[in-house]
């Protein structure tokens, strides 16, 4: 289960970091999220808990199920509403309930977690942060018994539930609320959706030195990105880390050291 806030209000803390792509990019973060669960092997079905209907159509167009928000009175609300509309259909059902914000999310990764979370009535995977929570989960037959917002990673340790010790499950911890977290998911390597609004972080200004051949652009919130161009050319594009290039535009005329655009993107 994926609960989904209305595309207007969610990922707010988000809201001056990326300005007016903040619906269009919750809904990103959504469809990886929800594309991810699709493709992992141990998830039989995705059911988003959402009032937003242009969500709603286009997370169904991937393959999830959508139910309405009823109760309309937050998050925990919401999904134990979707648990018992899961389970009315399916009384057996085991059920996880998963944040939408999760755009790096590997199906192996997930996959991982939840054969974990199988061994025990209740479990959950602490955010990366290691304040919240990402996952919660409820074999055949429990409660889910959600507690999140805050600090919910103690709130659903103290409710009994077992918390899941694995390593190597960064993709399924990376929730993104700030402007640092979709950096650090942009590094993981996110998914389709919301690789296309990637490429929208510009940077503001840069420095190169001739000598080593490298230098730094600086992103909009004033984190200093390194990069190194020994040979760099009009329009090049040049490794930076793992899934992450520069794109280096120059002034047209040659030198190789007018820098003109500066753009982070994944590929
Ligand atoms: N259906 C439903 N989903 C919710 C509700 N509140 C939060 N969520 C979802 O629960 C997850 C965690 O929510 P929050 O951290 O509170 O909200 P957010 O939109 O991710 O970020 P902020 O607005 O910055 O707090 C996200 O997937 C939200 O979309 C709710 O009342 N109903
Ligand atoms: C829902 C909440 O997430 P965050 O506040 O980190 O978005 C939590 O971790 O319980």
């Amino acid at each position: 289960m994926v609960p989904l806030k209305p595309l207007a209000v969610a990922k707010s803390r988000l809201a001056a970091a990326v300005g007016a792509s903040r619906p269009g990019l919750a809904l990103a973060f959504a469809q990886d999220t929800v594309a991810g669960a699709l493709a992992c092997t141990a998830v039989t079905d995705v059911v988003v808990v959402t009032d937003d209907r242009t969500a709603a159509a286009e997370l169904t167009r991937l393959g999830a199920r959508i139910v309405p928000d009823a109760p309309g009175a937050g998050l925990d609300a919401a999904l134990d509403h979707g648990a018992r509309a899961v389970r009315a259909a399916r009384p057996r059902a085991a059920v996880a309930a998963l944040n939408a914000d999760l755009p790096a999310l590997r199906p192996s990764e997930l996959l991982r977690v939840l054969d974990n979370a199988a061994a025990f009535p209740r479990a959950f995977l602490a955010d990366a942060a290691g304040i919240g929570t990402t996952l919660l989960s409820a074999a055949p037959g429990v409660e889910l018994g959600p507690a999140f917002g805050g600090r919910s990673r103690a709130r659903h340790s103290a409710s009994g539930a077992v918390e899941i010790a694995l390593a190597g499950v960064d993709s399924v911890r990376r929730d993104v609320d700030t402007a640092a977290d979709l950096r650090t998911a942009l590094i993981l390597g996110v998914g389709r959706h919301t690789a296309r609004y990637s490429a929208r972080m510009q940077a503001t200004a840069y420095t190169y030195d001739s000598e080593t051949r490298s230098g730094s652009v600086l992103l909009d919130d004033g984190t200093p990105v390194p990069f190194e161009a020994p040979a760099f050319d009009a329009g090049g594009l040049r490794l930076l880390r793992p899934g992450q290039r520069v794109r280096i535009e120059t002034d047209g005329e040659g030198t190789g050291l007018r820098i003109t655009l500066v753009t982070l993107q994944t590929f």
